[in-house]
């Protein structure tokens, strides 16, 4: 029996269990789940000239359809479990022509920082590997996916995305809530699940600080609700194993619990940014200058000893962040602000 005919010999009880997307499939043509009605494939058969008349396709256009539907639904699992284990960079040259002393493999799990002076190429960096470029970009660079040149199916596939890109532009347009929006994203991906749409909400909320419920229209999000809820939408509902972000500094979301989610949902995370902060979080560094990476830096105890006294700083910045925004003064001495951390001298590096 072939996957088709198997399905459809399913009853809508099996068939929620085994192939929810499907649900949605039959309804779109008027084939439900009424009382009686012993399955989807029962009620097909059972159909006359008159509803094939009313659906406006013959009985061997709607199976066909079905056909194309699970084809779909197939290649969308295969894209979602593409096994890209490491993603290597492969110098081109610099602005000037120079070579580009650069081989680097990045595996799942890792995030890694690109820091460097303002036009010195970071974003070129990650369009690089957005692109999967081989050669073919202003900075001749490759970019390998599990040692190999990534097949074209995969550079020019927009539905086979490995690459998810967080850029710096977080504007809705459209008109609708932030449940439906996720619902949307959901139904593309073809994941049924409900509770998903609730983590990603309830993570966004931990990550922006400012609650934003399923009812609030998207247009209204701040620019950290936004890129929280893209960033718990990355980590929740993207398949794509490689996650580019383009400064995140300034959103006013929580760094730290970003760049955890993203690692523990095992993905390659690359992230350009000016925030000493969250250049010491990442792995390693690349240093950019002229348009090619200079140096790799990888992350080192002194350097870690460094990051927990910055991050007591910027939870001071932070409390007088809210501290402001709740409207109040702020004074020499406030409980729990300048003190207790003025008294602690960075270590000199
Ligand atoms: N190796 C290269 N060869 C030629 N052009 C390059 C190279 N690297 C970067 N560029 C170009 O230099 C310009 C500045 O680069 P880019 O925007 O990536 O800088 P940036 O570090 O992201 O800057 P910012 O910090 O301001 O965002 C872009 O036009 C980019 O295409």
């Amino acid at each position: 029996m072939n996957q088709c005919d198997y399905l459809l010999s399913l009853s809508w009880e099996e068939l929620c269990s085994e192939a929810p997307q499907l649900i949605d499939f039959f309804r779109g043509y008027g084939i439900d789940s009424a009382p009686g009605a012993p399955s989807p494939g029962h009620q097909i058969e059972a159909m006359g000239e008159d509803d094939f008349l009313d659906i406006g396709l013959t009985k061997g256009q709607l199976l066909r359809n079905l056909r194309d539907f699970l084809e779909k639904i197939d290649d969308m699992t295969r894209a979602g479990q593409k096994d890209v284990r490491e993603l290597s960079l492969l110098g081109g040259h610099d602005k000037d022509g120079i070579p580009e002393d650069l081989v680097i493999t990045l595996r799942r799990g890792e995030i890694t920082g690109i820091v460097g002076p303002t036009g010195s190429g970071k974003s070129r960096l990650l369009a690089d590997i957005e692109w999967l470029a081989q050669e073919d970009t202003p900075t001749g660079r490759r970019v390998l996916i599990n040692g190999e040149p990534p097949d074209p199916e995969l550079r020019f596939s927009i539905e086979h995305r490995i690459v998810a890109q967080l850029s710096q532009n977080m504007n809705f347009v459209m008109d609708t809530t932030v449940g439906e929006f996720l619902k949307l994203h959901a139904e593309s991906r073809m994941i049924d699940e409900p509770r998903i749409i609730e983590n990603i909400i309830t993570m966004a909320n931990e990550l922006a600080g400012e609650p934003c419920t399923a009812e609030t229209a998207v247009t209204a999000l701040s620019g950290g609700q936004s890129r929280a809820l893209m960033i718990a939408d990355t980590a929740y509902l993207s398949t794509s194993p490689i996650v580019l972000i383009d400064e995140i500094e300034n959103a006013g979301i929580d760094k730290r619990k970003a760049l955890d989610l993203l690692c523990s949902r095992e993905k390659i995370v690359l992230i350009a940014t000016h925030d000493p902060l969250l250049a010491l979080m990442c792995s390693q560094r690349l240093v950019i200058r002229n348009g090619a990476v200079q140096k790799i830096i990888a992350a080192d105890r002194d350097e870690q000893d460094q990051l927990e006294s910055l991050l007591q700083i910027d939870s001071v910045i932070q409390e007088l962040r809210r501290r402001i925004r709740a409207g109040e003064r702020i004074r020499e001495g406030a409980p729990g602000i300048l003190p207790d951390i003025l008294g602690k001298p960075l270590h000199e590096g």
